[in-house]
């Protein structure tokens, strides 16, 4: 109260994880109750914003409070306010004890503050960088073009959230590490030989990360737990193996002076090296701690937001249309390995205002800071508020990114063309630019120094499939007995609606429950 905001007080903590659990079953029991509906069910569950959006805020303004049992939460839809907390770094960190369970393989990025994180930061962005992207250029545009053959050949698939994982599973492996697979469909996926097995370990890995976090590699290792457990510690094991032997590769290849790939192993190694001269490079461990965190941060977020963009696509012939007369202009009739990163990449504004606006609604990563032990003075708006220490400070995303003062009364439509508009510079009526916008109204990848390093790889990555697979063929939902084409869009679009939730991320629950059909152009 002493904060002068409004308050809402609910009482169970957000971090309980227990409740994590249960939350959405036992709180779909209390809403039916005649006095079950208050601030209990609205905000007491993993992924409420979503549903929410910028409600909240439109009732209290600009920044309020939730009262938790453990700690008071604070909720920001101020642009200004929000460039502030990212600015003022050591004011607002990171609650790194949420993130400690990411310290599997070693310490990372995610997982360090202050001087630590600021000397990995510096090393860890030399390898996100423009060599690295045209890989991840062309992995994605081949591993498209393999996913699209497998889609056309089918007459109904189910498996989009499942193969667009692996999609991005193999461009992590490859630009993460050097190893290219090729793509295998769901219905394709063959029992593991030793060639696929680092790459079958580093998915075990991915899908039970919270497993390992919760229960630690030690306990795993235990001779007497179940087959199902020990497999995952086996594939632990072997994704160490792996990346340690990488690393010894590339030591000798870098004494030798011989020059290699730009994989982002094989960058950190190299960086690494250069500055031990200066004693502020990474250690062994630090090395395999930030190629796992890679591998976690940059898989789901750029699955799942591929897996909801290709649903708003099939409700949506006109945005395909739309996105063909681009991908048409641009690349014409040259083949998937014609196509050319340093040229074409810039040039699909569309296939890009489709990624922003997917991740606007549908943003993967929640982000969260904190004030630790210390007050903070923050202005919002008109007001000066002074935040007491352990206050969480949270970025309200969902709110910001669908608020009708700063995205228009249609807000929360999926509409891509809002991204684009006519170039300044240009005469040829087809070059078009993206929107420049206020700076804090659009943060799915945050910003700030601790802004998200792997942006523009998840960019090269989105555009490179959507150009695959939208250059010569189309989607469209598979309709149900007695439906129209119409409204099977419009059930497509009900199911993004209220079929999507916080799992680790944002995701579709059961993408399955409305198979598609894709279709090449005449
Ligand atoms: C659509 C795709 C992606 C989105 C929306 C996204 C979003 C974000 C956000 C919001 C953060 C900040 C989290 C926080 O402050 O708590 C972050 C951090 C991070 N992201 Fe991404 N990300 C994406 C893809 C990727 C990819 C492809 C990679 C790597 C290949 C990656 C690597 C990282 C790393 C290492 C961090 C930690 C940075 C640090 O703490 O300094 N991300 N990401």
């Amino acid at each position: 109260r002493k904060v002068g905001v409004p308050i809402r007080v609910i009482p169970i903590s957000h971090g309980n994880p227990f409740w994590m659990v249960v939350d959405r079953k036992i709180l779909s029991l209390f809403k039916k109750l005649p006095f079950g509906n208050g601030n209990f069910t609205r905000y007491n569950w993993r992924g409420w914003e979503i549903e929410d959006r910028y409600r909240s805020h439109l009732e209290m303004g600009d920044v309020y409070v939730q009262v938790t049992p453990e700690k008071n939460w604070l909720y920001l839809c101020n642009p200004e306010a929000l460039m502030d907390v990212f600015r003022r770094r050591s004011d607002f960190p990171r609650p790194l004890q949420i993130y400690e369970m990411l310290n599997i393989f070693g310490p990372n990025l995610a997982t360090v503050e202050g001087y630590q994180w600021k000397q990995q930061r510096k090393i860890i962005a030399t390898c996100f960088n423009e060599q690295n992207n045209e890989i991840v250029w062309s992995e994605s545009v081949s591993l498209a073009h393999d996913m699209l053959h497998y889609w056309g050949s089918k007459e109904s698939v189910k498996s989009l959230a499942d193969d667009t994982r692996t999609f991005s599973l193999h461009v992590l492996s490859r630009a993460g590490f050097g190893k290219s697979y090729k793509f295998q469909g769901h219905d394709e996926k063959s029992t593991t030989n030793t060639e696929t097995s680092y790459n079958e370990s580093l998915k075990v890995v991915l899908d039970n990360c919270v497993l390992i976090m919760a229960l630690g590699t030690n306990f795993l290792s235990k001779p007497w737990l179940p087959r199902r457990l020990r497999r995952v510690y086996q594939a632990c094991i072997s994704f160490q193996n792996y990346m340690t032997k990488v690393y010894e590769d590339e030591k000798r290849t870098f004494s030798d002076k011989r020059s290699t790939d730009s994989n982002l192993m094989t960058s950190l190694v190299r960086a690494s090296h250069e500055e031990s001269l200066t004693s502020e490079s990474l250690t062994e461990k630090e090395i395999y701690g930030n190629v796992f965190v890679f591998n976690f941060a940059g898989h789901d977020t750029t699955a799942h937001t591929l897996t909801f963009a290709i649903m708003f696509l099939a409700a949506n012939p006109t945005v395909q249309d739309w996105l063909f007369d681009e991908l048409y202009h641009v690349l014409g009739d040259r083949q998937p390995n014609d196509w050319n990163y340093n040229t074409d990449f810039p040039r699909l504004k569309r296939c890009t205002a489709v990624l922003m606006e997917t991740v606007r609604l549908y943003t993967p990563v929640p982000v969260a800071k904190w004030t630790e032990k210390h007050a903070q003075i923050l202005k919002v708006g008109e007001n000066t508020i002074t935040i007491p220490p352990a206050t969480m400070v949270i970025p309200s995303y969902a709110a910001i990114h669908t608020h009708p003062k700063y995205w228009g009364p249609d807000a929360l439509a999926w509409r891509p063309s809002r991204w684009i508009k006519k170039s300044s510079i240009s005469l040829n009526s087809f070059d078009e630019e993206i929107i420049s916008l206020q700076r804090g109204v659009f943060i799915p990848w945050s910003e700030g120094e601790r802004s998200c390093p792997g942006k523009k790889f998840s960019q090269v990555e989105f555009v490179a499939a959507i150009a695959g697979l939208f250059r010569e063929w189309r989607v469209d939902p598979i309709q149900q007995r007695g439906e129209t084409l119409e409204s099977a869009r419009a059930r497509v679009l009900e199911l993004i609606d209220k079929d999507s939730a916080q799992v680790l991320l944002l995701q579709m629950l059961h993408p399955e429950r409305a198979p598609l059909i894709w279709r090449r152009r005449q």
